[in-house]
């Protein structure tokens, strides 16, 4: 998953430098997430009202697939916010660009500030998306769009920043695995514990008022009009 503009987004993944390099990878395990502290959320909305576009859904459901997609259509309606990080920049990483390289007491700080629209915590190292980051993209005229992990939509949910929130649900648990195995990016420990975080995933998006919009991956081209129509949709002001 991610980085958040996560293209990335697949620890050990090859970086190209896109917008998926902006995504935060997503955890191979979720044990350490960091609950939300924060409190509700005070930023500015997107260029002329536009909410916040946040997309989540398993390891694997496509979310890369349909952004990167949809950035290609669309090169300048999106932007993805350049995530905080602890840990140390990869070759070819660049600070502002894949991330916002910070010490761990600046990390620290930021919290305690209520810097974040949400954060978490894996692998040893933070992982945010700042408010500011968020300001940035909107400053340019650009909707932004997240691309996290259910405890991050849990807490841009608990902030009063208007968001909305879509959620790609693979066809099934099995479908996902032949997807993940596929992919050819994971070992076998973190395609299981892959698989059960998807458990527990697609369990929050049953509840109801969890997302705004579930869209079943299943036929990619048919997920991906379902995908692009009603991000427009927000873009264009007809979506509710
Ligand atoms: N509808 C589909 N049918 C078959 N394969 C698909 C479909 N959608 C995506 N895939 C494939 O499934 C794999 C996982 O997709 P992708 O990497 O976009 O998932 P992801 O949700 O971004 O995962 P992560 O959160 O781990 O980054 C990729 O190899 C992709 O090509």
């Amino acid at each position: 998953m991610r980085p958040l503009c996560r293209l990335l987004l697949r620890p050990g993944a090859p970086l190209s430098f896109s917008f998926v390099s902006q995504i935060r990878p997503a955890p191979s395990s979720f044990f350490s997430i960091t609950t939300s502290a924060m409190g509700p959320a005070n930023i500015a909305p997107a260029p002329a009202g536009k909410p916040l576009i946040v997309v989540s859904g398993p390891s694997g459901a496509g979310k890369s697939t349909l952004l990167k997609r949809l950035f290609a259509q669309h090169p300048d309606t999106f932007g993805f916010s350049v995530s905080h990080t602890t840990r140390s920049p990869r070759e070819g990483e660049a600070e502002g660009v894949h991330y916002h390289f910070v010490p761990k007491t600046t990390f620290l700080d930021l919290i305690s500030k209520n810097a974040f629209i949400e954060h978490t915590h894996f692998s040893s190292n933070y992982y945010g998306t700042s408010k500011k980051a968020v300001e940035h993209v909107a400053s340019k005229g650009r909707v932004c769009i997240l691309d996290i992990e259910m405890e991050g939509v849990k807490q841009v949910k608990q902030s009063t920043f208007p968001a909305k929130f879509i959620f790609i649900q693979p066809p099934s648990i099995e479908a996902l695995r032949a997807r993940l195995e596929g992919r050819g990016t994971e070992s076998a420990s973190s395609l299981q514990n892959r698989l059960d975080q998807a458990t527990k995933e697609l369990e929050y998006a049953a509840l109801p008022g969890s997302h705004d919009k579930i869209i079943v991956n299943d036929d990619l081209e048919k997920c991906y009009s379902e995908f692009h129509d009603y991000i427009m949709g927000i873009v264009e002001g007809n979506t509710r």
